[in-house]
């Protein structure tokens, strides 16, 4: 059974914001909330960074309560604060118009691919990883940013732990492993544990990851997006230049008609679709090599075509690609003569050769 909105609404209108003393949703503290299957997301958007401490239990509460709801198998709260309050606005009469703060370059960084799926868990993050790893051994310059800011698994799948440095409070020094830079929101936290970040807020940190950490050159910097059409994807488009979006689907049509809406948003964000991958596209039995269409097959062939895209490549269901993206080295690393390697790499080589990596 599928849980409802108004479902969640009402668990979370039982807990009170010890601030304003309303209910969760009347205070206006859920945000993005997303149901998805049985997993629930939200953001509780505090006012000030010094409310959260007080939050925190509520925040706890409430995810205790939604995940005692019949149906709810996980349920992922975070807590942000806003920015500071913005400065006035300049009112000098009679100067030349001031450019618009669109969308602008990252200094230093080519390319960027944003790597973007219409629902969760069709192995986004997996693709994303072995993707730059792939590029990395192809020579370019690759960096990996992890703006899934619901669930980032790039730290795991890329085997790097502990925090980045900032020698001067102002800029953030990446980490690299398998020849790829990398940045998540996820090493600005402890794993499993609510996050007030320390700036701006939800959208803020995205803008932080971009603009604060020292990319250094590269060729392309990916951007694993969180799943869906969302502000933070919105944020993206509108703030940096990118070059490109790559959209990562499973043959089940369902996950097909979500990749259509993220397919329609770049559209609307005028970011042009690089093309489409198509993962879990074919099972490969570990024992016998057999393979075998257990979701369908061509769904993302059909559906790339229809919408006169490229489908970059289609990527097995193989238990191998899992073990090793859930022990910090990809495929592509940890089995590079695998046919499973070898597709990522064909993927990479395909985007160096179209000048989008
Ligand atoms: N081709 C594949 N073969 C086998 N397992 C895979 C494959 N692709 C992904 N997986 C596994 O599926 C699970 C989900 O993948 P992943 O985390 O990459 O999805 P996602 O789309 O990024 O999800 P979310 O957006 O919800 O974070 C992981 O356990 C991953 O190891």
């Amino acid at each position: 059974m599928s849980i409802s909105r108004e479902t969640v609404l009402a668990e979370l209108r039982k807990f009170e914001d010890p601030f304003s003393k309303k209910d969760l949703v009347s205070a206006d503290l859920v945000r993005a909330l997303t149901i998805e299957d049985g997993s629930i997301r939200f953001v509780m958007e505090v006012a000030e960074q010094s409310q959260g401490a007080a939050l925190e239990p509520v925040r706890a509460a409430a995810v205790e309560a939604l995940e005692k709801l019949e149906g709810v198998e996980k349920v992922t709260a975070l807590l942000t604060a806003h920015s500071a309050p913005k400065p006035p606005p300049d009112l000098k009469i009679g100067r030349h118009p001031t450019q618009s703060a669109g969308p602008a370059k990252v200094p230093g960084v080519d390319r960027i691919v944003a790597i973007a799926s219409g629902k969760g868990g069709v192995g986004k993050s997996t693709v994303s990883a072995n993707l730059a790893v792939a590029l990395a051994a192809e020579g370019r310059r690759v960096g990996l940013l992890d703006a899934d800011v619901y669930g980032p698994s790039q730290p795991r799948m890329m085997g790097i732990s502990g925090r980045p440095a900032s020698p001067d409070g102002k800029t953030i020094l990446p980490l690299r492993n398998h020849g790829v830079t990398m940045m998540s929101i996820g090493l600005m936290t402890k794993e499993d544990e609510a996050v007030v970040w320390r700036g701006p807020m939800l959208m803020g940190a995205l803008q932080q990851m971009l603009g604060q950490v020292q990319w250094g050159q590269l060729d392309v910097l990916l951007v694993d997006l969180p799943p869906g059409t969302g502000d933070v994807q919105m944020t993206l488009a509108q703030k940096a230049e990118v070059t490109g979006a790559i959209v990562v689907s499973t043959p089940q049509d369902i996950a097909l008609l979500d990749a259509r809406k993220a397919l329609n948003m770049f559209k609307k964000m005028n970011v042009p679709v690089i093309g489409m991958i198509e993962n879990m596209s074919t099972h490969i039995c570990t024992n016998c090599g057999h393979e075998e269409h257990i979701f369908g097959h061509g769904g993302a062939k059909a559906e790339a075509e229809k919408q006169g895209l490229e489908l970059l490549g289609e990527i097995p269901l193989h238990l191998d690609i899992r073990l090793a993206a859930d022990g910090g080295a990809p495929i592509v690393t940890s089995k590079p003569d695998s046919r499973e390697a070898q597709t990522y790499r064909e993927i990479a080589r395909r985007l160096i050769a179209d000048g989008k990596a």
